[in-house]
């Protein structure tokens, strides 16, 4: 039994207990559409402002969770969005079932950019990857240059599921995660 393996099944002695499947999900995205503080509010249920620096390379976050009654461990990679980490996280993507790919709403170029991070996730992931777009940010009204329909549109051309999330207020991000997991 690999170390993995051993940490999925130390939940307890009935089966109820057991974190029958170990799912790994990553988030990618450009530099500051929110990855860290996603994951956060999903971990955690708060949000500072503000508060994190740049990621520097990948990190990861265990939460066990349940879905449709069976409970699963996510592990979820935190990406660096920044460019000169690109060939560092490259490496994690073959291993992940599922990839949050965001975007921020206030911040055209990040929505431009989905395009190129589609291409690399297509060449560096598996095949059956569960891949969703994540338009974030969704609080930041006044600030807002992507609309909704333009986010769903894209979505529908790469045949992606598509939903609108704010890490600060919690909106949509249990949801988004719980998704990917299925
Ligand atoms: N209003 C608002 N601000 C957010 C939201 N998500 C993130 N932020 C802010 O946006 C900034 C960047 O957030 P991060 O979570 O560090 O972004 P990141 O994508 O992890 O960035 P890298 O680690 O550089 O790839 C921070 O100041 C956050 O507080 C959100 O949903 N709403």
């Amino acid at each position: 039994m690999d170390l993995q393996t051993l940490g999925s099944y130390q939940g307890g002695a009935g089966p109820d207990f057991y974190e029958h499947v170990l799912h790994k999900t990553i988030l990618v995205g450009d530099s500051g559409v929110g990855k860290t503080s996603l994951l956060v509010q999903f971990d955690q249920g708060k949000f500072i402002p503000g508060s994190f620096s740049a990621t520097v390379g990948i990190g990861f976050t265990n939460k066990v969770v349940t879905v449709d009654g069976v409970r699963v461990k996510l592990q979820i990679w935190d990406t660096a969005g920044q460019e000169r980490f690109r060939s560092v996280t490259h490496a994690y993507y073959r291993d992940a079932q599922a990839l949050l790919l965001l975007y921020d709403i206030t911040n055209k170029a990040s929505f431009e950019n989905i395009r190129a991070w589609l291409t690399e996730i297509h060449e560096y992931a598996q095949r059956d990857v569960v891949i969703m777009l994540l338009g974030n940010k969704a609080d930041v009204s006044s600030e807002r240059v992507i609309r909704s329909e333009d986010g769903e549109t894209l979505a529908r051309e790469y045949g992606v599921p598509f939903l609108e999330t704010s890490a600060k207020t919690g909106m949509n991000v249990e949801l988004a995660f719980l998704a990917i997991a299925k």
